[in-house]
This record gives structure tokens, C-alpha cells and sequence, in this order.
């Protein structure tokens, strides 16, 4: 269980009370989740999740809430931060969503029904990738830019740090994939990207589906502005591969790019760029899950993610690249 820190009856309460979400009934802290503190909260009102903030800032995390406010407002499912009543103002209509819990930053969103898919068919990836093409469009007239923290600049910032836990064959894969990356980033193709507001995490575990029925989006707190097409290569990279080997499902590749096609058509520039794009979304999780690995965080019972995993899917990824040349 991810829980860094610990939210006691009374701090339930008082907030509970602030943001007028009735008696609580129950307080209990997620398992699952490597970020954040999450607790479900249980009020005579409803069912809601409480996040406070391990890493995000004060300042950061308004574009979050804001976004998701934005989206639910598009019809997009996801979770609705709740507002300290009689807070919005005309500079602000959405209200004050962030709030203060033991000293961190915190919010407190709706529950959503179902649980995550797993072992999604291609029924399932379709629906995601409607979704996502979707929630693209619906992020087009968000005001708030703040990019992708964990983009390329993290990426640069972050690879000297975990080379020295890693071999020389993973070193040298490491630095190769993080200069091609450098490269693509400078080229007119990378530019003729279409960018927006992306979840940028959207794994099968920031998913519900309930008897079928997509939910909700949920954990946006990796969210940031870039192009569309990482989205993209993230999902395709987590949805859409033989788990065990990493190498990529086609059924289920097509399946969530017709979806996706069918909502936004996918530009030439990405087309072309899907397969560099696709080691990128590797990469990006290999440096993370290598990072979370080798300088943890206290909590109770956080478990680190497998980095090997990303590192077989990159291989196939690569592999994949010079075979389609
Ligand atoms: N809005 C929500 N509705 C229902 N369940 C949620 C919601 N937010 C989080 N959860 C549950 O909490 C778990 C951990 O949340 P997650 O956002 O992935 O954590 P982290 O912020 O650490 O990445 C999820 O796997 C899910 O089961
Ligand atoms: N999805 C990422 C890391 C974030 O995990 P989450 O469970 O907190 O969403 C990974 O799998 O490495």
C-alpha cells in the first residue's frame, strides 16, 4: 500500500466538514499506487478518494485539478475534484479544489465505479482509444499550459543518475536511445506534432471498466502538455503488448488505433514518428521504474514496478523500428 503518510480520523473530519461532504463513515488507505498517498473516504454523502500530494507542489497542482474539472465539464469520465463551497470567482469559476491535509497539499475526488482491466481484449483497447482521442479534442481549449515534467528534460536530467545502477549493455542502450531521442525532439517532423494536454500514465491500472463500460480516466498527476502521439505510444506500450515478452499484439494494436483514428485521424508527422514515439514511451518508463527502484521513498508496503519490463519492451520496440525501415 502506498502510504506515505499517515491521515488520521480527525484530519478526515475537519476536511470533510470544510468541503461539506457530510459524516465520515469510513477511512481507508489504497493499495496500489506508487506516487501519491491515496485513502477511499467514505461519507454520509458518498464515496470519494483523498490524495495528498508526495511530490507535486502547491504550484504544480492546480493545473491538474483544473484539467480534470475541465474534461469532466467535456463529458470525458473522469473523477470531479470537489470545490470548498463558495469559492469560485469569477477569475476562478472552478473554485478552490486544493487543499491542505498534515502539511501537504491534497484534493479530494469522486470515486468511480469498477475496477481496472488487466488483461484487456481488444474491446477494451478500443475503448481506450476512443476515449483518449476523445479526451484530446476536449483538451484543446484548456487555458493552462505546464509541460510534461517527466519529458525529455527529466529524461536528460534523470539517465546519468541511474546509470550507475545498470550493466554496460543496459548503459549503452540507455544513452543510444536517450541521444536518438534528442535527435527526433529538434527535427521539422517533431514539430509538425500536434500537442495538447496528455494524461501521459494512461496504463491499464488508471483505467475502470464496469461490465464492460469504460468509466474513467483516472491519476492525471503525470499529466502535462505534449504532442498527442505520446499519449499514444504510452498506451500502445502498456494495452497493447504480450506482457511477458513485451513484443506488441497486433489485434490489439489495431484495434486501439482504429478506435483512435476513427475519433482524430492521425497526422502524416505521426505516422511517421509512431515508431520512434513508441521507444520513447519505453524509455521514458525504464528510466522511471529505475529511478523509483534504485532511490525509494519511504512508505508502508510501496512496491517498486519491475524496470526490466520496460527495458524488454524498448528492446522489441527498437527491434520492431528496423524491421518496418
Ligand atoms: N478516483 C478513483 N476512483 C476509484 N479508485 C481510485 C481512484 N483514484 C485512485 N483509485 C484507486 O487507488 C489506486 C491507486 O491510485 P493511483 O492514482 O494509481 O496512485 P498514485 O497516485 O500513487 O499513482 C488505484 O489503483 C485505484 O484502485
Ligand atoms: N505507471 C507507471 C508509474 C506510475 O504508477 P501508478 O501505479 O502510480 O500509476 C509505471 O508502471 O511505471
Amino acid at each position: 500500500m502506498a502510504v506515505f503518510t499517515e491521515v488520521s480520523q480527525d484530519d478526515a473530519r475537519d476536511l470533510a466538514a470544510k468541503l461539506a461532504l457530510g459524516e465520515v463513515r469510513e477511512l481507508r488507505g489504497i493499495q496500489g499506487g506508487i506516487e501519491n498517498t491515496n485513502y477511499f473516504l467514505t461519507t454520509s454523502t458518498g464515496e470519494f478518494v483523498l490524495t495528498l500530494f508526495e511530490r507535486l507542489s502547491f504550484e504544480q497542482l492546480p493545473f491538474y485539478l483544473h484539467l480534470m474539472k475541465h474534461l469532466a465539464a467535456h463529458a470525458i469520465p473522469v473523477p470531479e475534484p470537489h470545490a470548498t463551497p463558495g469559492s469560485a470567482t469569477a477569475d476562478n469559476p472552478d473554485g478552490r479544489l486544493l487543499q491542505t491535509v498534515c502539511g501537504k497539499p491534497a484534493a479530494v475526488v469522486g470515486k468511480l465505479r469498477g475496477k481496472s482491466e488487466l488483461a484487456p481484449t481488444a474491446v477494451h483497447c478500443a475503448a481506450v482509444g476512443d476515449m483518449l482521442a476523445r479526451m484530446h479534442l476536449a483538451g484543446r481549449d484548456y487555458p493552462h499550459m505546464q509541460p510534461n515534467l517527466r519529458g525529455l528534460a527529466w529524461w536528460n536530467e534523470t539517465v546519468p543518475v541511474v546509470l550507475e545502477h545498470t550493466t554496460p549493455e543496459q548503459s549503452a542502450l540507455l544513452k543510444g536511445e536517450l541521444a536518438l531521442q534528442n535527435h527526433v525532439a529538434a527535427s521539422s517532423a517533431y514539430a509538425a506534432l500536434p500537442c495538447g494536454p496528455i494524461h501521459a500514465d494512461l496504463f491499464r491500472d488508471n483505467v475502470m471498466f464496469d461490465d464492460g463500460e469504460l468509466t474513467g480516466f483516472f491519476d492525471f498527476y503525470f499529466a502535462g502538455v505534449d504532442t498527442w502521439l505520446f499519449d499514444i505510444a504510452v498506451c500502445l506500450n502498456d494495452w497493447c503488448i504480450d506482457l511477458a515478452t513485451g513484443r506488441q499484439d497486433d489485434a490489439r494494436t489495431q484495434a486501439f488505433l482504429r478506435a483512435y483514428n476513427a475519433v482524430r485521424p492521425l497526422a502524416a508527422a505521426e505516422r511517421q514518428l509512431l515508431p520512434v514515439m513508441l521507444r520513447a514511451g519505453a524509455l521514458r518508463f525504464w528510466i522511471s521504474r529505475l529511478w523509483d527502484l534504485h532511490l525509494p521513498r519511504e512508505a508502508s508496503m510501496l512496491k517498486a514496478h519491475d524496470p526490466t519490463h520496460f527495458e524488454r519492451v524498448l528492446r522489441q520496440r527498437v527491434a520492431q523500428a528496423y524491421r518496418t525501415l
